[in-house]
C-alpha cells in the first residue's frame, strides 16, 4: 500500500545569531490512509516543528516530503494551496475568529472558493451536527467552553474535505473528561470519513485511547516507533517506558510497596512483575503454578487494560516456595509468553527520592 504521508530523512534546523537549533534531526515515517499516528514528546522535542513540515508551513533544510505519492517540495502557488486544503489542522488554544459567529467560523475556510452559498451553508449545517454543536451555531466563542471550542475548530478544519487532519496538542488545555470526548470524536471522525489523523501530543494517555501507531520522539529525533499494541507491551526505550508508566498505574503501587514494613525485607526473588498480553489472559497460569510446582503467587495488584482491543496485563505477585520451585515457576512462565521482571524496591525508593530531589 502507498503511504498517504511519508516524510524521508527530515532535518530543520534554525539559524540564529549565534547558534543553530537542529529542531527536527533525520526523521523518516511512514503515514497510511486511514491512520491515527500519535507523536508524542515532551515539549520541545520538536513535534510542532515536524508536523509544520508536512503541509509546508516549515520547510524542511533537508529531506522529502511525500503526499499521495508526490514530492511536493518543488510545489508553489496554487498547486501548493490544493495540498494544503487536503491537510487540515487544529492547535492547542483552537485559534477562533471570537468576532464571527459558530456558524461563521466553520464557514469562513469556503468564502472565496466555488461553493454557492447554498451549498455553503449545507456544509456548514451537516459539519456543525456531526461535531454536536449545531444548537450553538449563533453564538460566539467566547460563550463555548474549551471542548466546545475544539469542536468548532475541527468543524472548521472539516470545511475543505480534508484527507489528513493535524492535532497539534489539541486536547492539552483540555480536562480529562472533555479530552476523552474529543478523543472519541477524533476516532469517529476517522472511522466515519476514513480520515487519517496525526496526533501531536505530550500525553501518552492521548495515544493509548486512539492511536493505532505511534511514534516517540526526543531532541528533534524519533527514538522508537512500531503499532500501539507492539510499544506498550515491548517498549525498547527508556523514555517510551516513562511515557508508558504515566498511563498505568504500577510505578504508583510499587512506591506504595516500596514503603510498607512487609516489605522491607522482602527478598527481591519473590516479588515480581508478570506481564501477559491476549490469550495468555485466559490462562489459569497462577493456579497452574502451585499444581506444577507448589508455587503460590500472591497477588498485590494487577493492572489489564485493552490495547487496540488486545488485552495487556500486569500482576505484581509475591512467590512462596523453594529457590528451585520458584525458579522453575518462572522459567514455565517464560516459555508461556508471560515475561517476568525482578522488582528490587530499593531502586523504586531510590528513583523518587532522586525525582524529589530534582522537583525541588
Ligand atoms: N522558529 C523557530 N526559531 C528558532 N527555534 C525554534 C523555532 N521553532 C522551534 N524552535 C526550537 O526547535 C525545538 C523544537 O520545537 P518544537 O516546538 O517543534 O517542539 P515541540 O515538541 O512541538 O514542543 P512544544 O510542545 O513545546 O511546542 C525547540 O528547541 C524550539 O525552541
Amino acid at each position: 500500500m502507498m503511504a498517504q504521508v511519508e516524510l524521508k530523512h527530515i532535518d530543520v534546523t534554525f539559524k540564529q545569531k549565534k547558534q543553530s537549533i537542529k529542531a527536527v534531526s533525520d526523521v523518516s515515517l511512514s503515514i497510511e490512509k486511514g491512520d491515527i499516528f500519535g507523536i508524542v514528546g515532551y515539549s520541545g522535542a520538536g513535534k510542532s516543528t515536524l508536523v509544520r513540515v508536512v503541509n509546508r508551513l516549515q520547510e524542511p533544510t533537508a529531506g522529502e516530503v511525500i503526499i499521495n505519492g508526490q514530492n511536493i517540495e518543488k510545489f508553489n502557488g496554487a498547486k501548493l494551496r490544493q495540498v494544503r486544503r487536503k491537510i487540515g489542522i487544529i492547535f492547542q488554544h483552537f485559534n477562533l475568529m471570537n468576532a464571527r459567529t459558530i456558524f461563521n467560523n466553520v464557514e469562513y475556510p469556503l468564502l472565496g472558493t466555488k461553493v454557492s452559498k447554498h451549498d455553503r451553508q449545507a456544509k456548514v449545517t451537516k459539519l456543525l451536527k456531526l461535531v454536536g454543536l449545531f444548537e450553538k451555531k449563533d453564538y460566539y466563542p467566547s460563550q463555548l467552553s474549551g471542548g466546545q471550542k475544539q469542536r468548532v475548530a475541527i468543524a472548521r478544519a472539516l470545511a475543505s474535505d480534508p484527507e489528513i487532519l493535524i492535532s497539534d496538542e489539541a486536547t492539552s488545555a483540555l480536562d480529562p473528561k472533555t479530552t476523552q470526548s474529543i478523543l472519541r470524536l477524533l476516532h469517529k471522525l476517522n472511522q466515519e470519513l476514513n480520515l487519517t489523523i496525526l496526533l501531536i501530543t505530550h500525553e501518552m494517555d492521548a495515544v493509548k485511547s486512539v492511536c493505532n501507531k505511534v511514534a516517540v520522539m526526543d531532541t528533534g529525533k524519533v527514538v522508537e516507533e512500531g503499532s500501539l499494541l507492539d510499544i506498550f507491551s515491548a517498549p525498547k526505550n527508556d523514555l517510551t517506558r516513562d511515557f508508558i508508566e504515566t498511563t498505568n498505574q504500577i510505578k504508583p503501587a510499587l512506591r506504595v510497596l516500596s514503603h510498607q514494613e512487609a516489605f522491607v525485607n522482602y527478598d527481591n526473588r519473590r516479588l515480581v512483575e508478570l506481564q501477559y498480553l491476549g490469550d495468555n489472559t485466559n490462562n489459569p497460569v497462577i493456579i497452574e503454578l502451585f499444581e506444577k510446582f507448589n508455587v503460590t503467587a500472591n497477588i498485590i495488584f494487577g493492572n489489564v487494560e485493552f490495547i487496540q482491543g488486545v488485552p495487556l496485563g500486569h500482576l505484581i505477585v509475591t512467590l512462596s516456595g523453594t529457590d528451585a520451585e520458584i525458579a522453575q515457576a518462572k522459567e514455565y512462565l517464560h516459555a508461556n509468553q508471560i515475561h517476568v521482571h525482578d522488582i528490587d524496591l530499593a531502586r523504586v525508593r531510590e528513583q523518587e527520592a532522586l525525582e524529589e530531589r530534582e522537583e525541588a
